[in-house]
């Protein structure tokens, strides 16, 4: 489901990363600098958004399956979006050390008023999240009202014709749609306030993390222009150049898998897993854990340990070649959690960044921008796991590549 957003917003990735496209036309192919961070979080929340509610609040798009056709009106919504993200970004990082150290959790709290903020901060979001769940309910109502329900529902986009007979833009369902209409027959369960819930959660949990994964391959990438070599030959042997990766191509791609699996050994964007508690009392490691502790898994320890990897510091994704896709090499590798509590955006995470790596890895050359320096692998604070230095990279369109490259 929803892989046609995927794929249009990796190719709209590839098409700003390129530049303009007279640049191909005329043949120019320079190396340009580019900001890969904000690339890759633009990527993931358009995906995000364009799923949960068919908005796209960055990069202009007049294609967009959108409500609200006004620009002035589009261009405001997605500015509060963004405010408010980042917002919450700057707060989630204060509040974080606040909740570890009782301290600066007083002096943040109560001095600077830090809860405070939070409380003001929700309240905007909920707002936020709640005119979406309403512009998606009055379009619902109009469009079952106009259209027999099989127009209306939609549900599988992996349709590639977008218009209906008229040529008009047909609707696709979001998954405030798939909520909305699991509400008209269980309201009591799944209440507005449940979806807001389900939305900040998909936001909060599903795109930094993937958007990080990929900062850290392509930073690993760089610093290692043999593997990227590598990953380059085997998607030219599998999918050619006179077309696109795209998402059923990644189950022949294992190499690239193995550079995806080796990225979140070495960085996991979840390094503690979420807190968990004991539901009995059990002994870890010779410890008497008590019924109801807090358990902390330090993923990231378990995953760089010398005793259980093979020189764990060295970037080597043969390690997983030959291994079957998905294995977890019994609790050594757990970089989505496990069990009931485990990652439920496993599947979608592996797609995005597979397609995304891919893609980029196919389309076009990369260099570090200091061909001197190796990119800085330095861990910055917080608990995804993000670089210190966000990445900066140079790339221009792949030779072999142009005539394809230049119809995107
Ligand atoms: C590379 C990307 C991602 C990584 C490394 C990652 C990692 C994790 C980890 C380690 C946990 C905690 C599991 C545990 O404690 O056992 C988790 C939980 C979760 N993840 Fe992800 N995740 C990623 C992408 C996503 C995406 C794309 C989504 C949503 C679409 C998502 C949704 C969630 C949710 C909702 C939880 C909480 C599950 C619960 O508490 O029951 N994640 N993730």
């Amino acid at each position: 489901m929803f892989s046609n957003i995927r794929a249009d917003e990796v190719r709209s990735m590839i098409r700003r990363l390129i530049g303009s496209r007279s640049s191909i036309d005329g043949g120019y192919y320079e190396y340009r600098t580019v900001d890969m961070k904000s690339t890759f979080t633009e990527l993931t929340l358009n995906i995000m958004m364009r799923m949960i509610a068919g908005k796209r609040y960055y990069g202009r798009d007049d294609d967009q399956l959108e409500e609200v056709r006004d620009h002035d009106e589009l261009d405001h919504e997605a500015r509060r979006f963004r405010e408010i993200l980042k917002d919450t970004m700057a707060l989630s990082v204060a509040t974080n050390i606040g909740d570890f150290n009782g301290v600066l959790r007083w002096v943040g709290y109560y001095f600077f008023g830090a809860e405070k903020e939070m409380v003001r901060l929700k309240e905007k979001r909920d707002e936020f999240m709640q005119e979406l769940i309403e512009q998606r309910r009055r379009l619902l109502t109009k469009s079952s009202r106009s259209s027999s329900p099989e127009e209306s529902s939609g549900g599988d986009d992996d349709d590639d014709d977008d218009d209906d007979q008229g040529g008009r833009k047909r609707e696709k369902m979001t998954m405030i749609d798939v909520l909305l209409s699991l509400q008209r027959n269980e309201p009591d369960c799944y209440t507005d306030h449940m979806i807001r819930g389900v939305i900040g959660v998909l936001i909060s949990a599903g795109t930094d993390t993937s958007a990080g994964t990929m900062e850290w391959a392509m930073s690993l990438l760089l610093n290692n222009p043999d593997v990227l070599k590598k990953a380059q030959t085997e998607i030219d042997a599998q999918v050619g150049r006179d077309r696109t990766v795209n998402e059923s191509d990644l189950i022949k791609l294992p190499y690239l898998h193995a550079i995806i699996i080796e990225t979140l050994r070495m960085y996991p964007a979840g390094p503690l897993l979420s807190p968990h508690e004991s539901s009995e009392e059990c002994t870890i490691g010779g410890f008497r854990i008590p019924r109801g502790t807090m358990l902390l898994v330090n993923v990231w320890a378990i995953q760089n340990d010398p005793e259980l990897w093979d020189e764990p510091s060295k970037f080597k994704p043969e390690r997983f070649e030959g291994v079957e896709g998905g294995s977890r090499e019994g609790f050594k590798l757990m970089p989505f959690g496990s069990g009931r509590r485990g990652c439920p955006g496993e599947g979608l995470a592996m797609r995005v960044v597979g397609l995304a790596l891919g893609s980029l890895i196919q389309c076009l050359d990369w260099e570090r921008v200091n061909w001197d320096d190796m990119v800085d692998m330095t861990e910055g604070s917080g608990l995804a796991l993000p670089k210190a230095q966000p990445l900066e990279a140079m790339c221009r369109p792949r030779l072999n590549m142009l005539n394809l490259l230049s119809q995107l």
